[in-house]
Order: C-alpha cells, then structure tokens, then sequence
C-alpha cells in the first residue's frame, strides 16, 4: 500500500536527523543518547522512533573509543602525582634551556613564574607548602647552571617533605638535559651560544 506523502516527509527528515547525529556523534566521540531518551532536549531534534538505532555495530560508541589513541584511552582525573610529575618535567626541562646569560627580563619573568606557581599551583596543599619553600628559598636565576641548581635544590625539598629519595644535584643535567631540538632552535631568546 503507498504511504502517505506526510508520513514519506517524516521518515526522510528522520533519516536526514539521525545520519546527522551520527556524523556528529562520530567527530565529537559522545555517545548518541539512547532512543528511549529522546525528548524535546535531546540530541535528535525530537523525531527519533523506536527503530532508530542508526549507527551500524562497528560505529557503537564502545567500538568509537577503542579507536582512540592509547594514551586518550587512559585519560581520566589527573592525580596529584601525575601533575606533579608533569609540572616538575616543566620546570627542569626549563632549567636546562634557560640561557646562560639571561637578560633582566628573563630573570624576571622566571621569578614571576614562581610565584605564580606558588599561587595558581592546582593542588592547594602543594601551592601553600611551595610558598613557604619558596619564602624561605628566594629564586637563584643568574645562569643556567645557577637556575637548574636551584630548581634541583627545591625538588629535593619537596622530595624530603614526601620521604622520597634525595636527587644528586650534579646529576640534573644528565637526567633532564637540553630539549631535543635541531640546532637548539628551542633554546630560550637570549642564549649567548646561538644567537649574536
Ligand atoms: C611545585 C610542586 C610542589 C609540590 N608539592 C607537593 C606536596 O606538597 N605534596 C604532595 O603530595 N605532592 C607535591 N608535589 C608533587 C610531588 O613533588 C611529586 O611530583 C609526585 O609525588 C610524584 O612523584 P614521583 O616520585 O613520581 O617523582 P617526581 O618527584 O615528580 O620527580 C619526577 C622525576 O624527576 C627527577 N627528580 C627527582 N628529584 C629531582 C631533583 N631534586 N632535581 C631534579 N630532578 C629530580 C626524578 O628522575 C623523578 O623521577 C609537588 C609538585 C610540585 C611541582
């Protein structure tokens, strides 16, 4: 029996809407909202039916995220260490490109970064104990060598705040080094061995 041109209208509009949720869905990785859920306020522009269930078994939100990077896969709430880890990365690696020569400004801006840390830091108790340390352990950024130094020196307290191992400071260059850059093209502006 042919169907009625006003039921043929809503089932194209609804093929259009659901190969647009799942396009949709497909870029943003969000799983598409059950049928069941579908209101006024879903994402279905409303005109979803019981059979709608539009993405094939290989495009399931499940089979989506197995296709993720490894390391998204295992995205999740940062810990207290994982920032910790990362933040020091940051900061030694910092040391190890600071210049030998800074200008007034990058001693500066060093100084300033410190206690911005020491303010902005997202993990309040680190923040509060950095202030302190930092208070009692004013920054020492006249050279690369004095910069790394200091920064290995306020690791080791923190370290020793946690009962962790004692770094050997005259090891900090070996273990954090340059940045693997062609021709230190990442070094910091100011760098008296690469730039005139
Ligand atoms: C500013 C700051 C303040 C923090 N305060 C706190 C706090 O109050 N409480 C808390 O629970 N956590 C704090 N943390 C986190 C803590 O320091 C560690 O990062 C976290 O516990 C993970 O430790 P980890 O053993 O994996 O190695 P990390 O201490 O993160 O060190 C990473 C790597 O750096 C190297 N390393 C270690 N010591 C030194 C050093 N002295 N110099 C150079 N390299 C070194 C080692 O190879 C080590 O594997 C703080 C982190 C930062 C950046």
């Amino acid at each position: 029996m042919s169907e009625n041109p006003l039921q043929l209208l809503f089932k194209t509009y609804e093929k259009v809407s659901n190969s647009i949720q799942s396009q949709l869905a497909h870029f943003i990785s969000v799983p598409k909202p059950p049928s069941s859920h579908n209101d006024d306020h879903s994402f279905s522009l409303g005109l979803s039916s019981s059979s709608s269930n539009n993405l094939p078994p290989s495009k399931s939100p499940t089979s989506q995220h197995s296709e993720l990077p490894k390391q998204e896969k295992n995205a999740g709430p940062v810990t207290k260490e994982d920032l910790g880890r990362a933040t020091w990365t940051f900061l030694h690696t910092l040391g190890a490109q600071y210049p030998d020569k800074p200008t007034r400004q990058q001693k500066r801006d060093v100084k300033e970064l410190m206690a911005i840390l020491s303010r902005m830091y997202p993990c309040k108790e680190c923040a509060d104990h950095f202030k302190e340390v930092l208070r009692a352990n004013p920054v020492q950024a006249g050279s690369q060598a004095e910069f790394s130094q200091w920064l290995c020196y306020m690791h080791n307290v923190v370290n020793r705040s946690l009962n962790k191992p004692i770094f050997p400071c005259d090891r900090v260059d070996a273990r954090w080094g340059k940045l693997d850059c062609e021709q230190r093209a990442c070094d910091l502006q100011g760098t008296d061995k690469f730039w005139p």
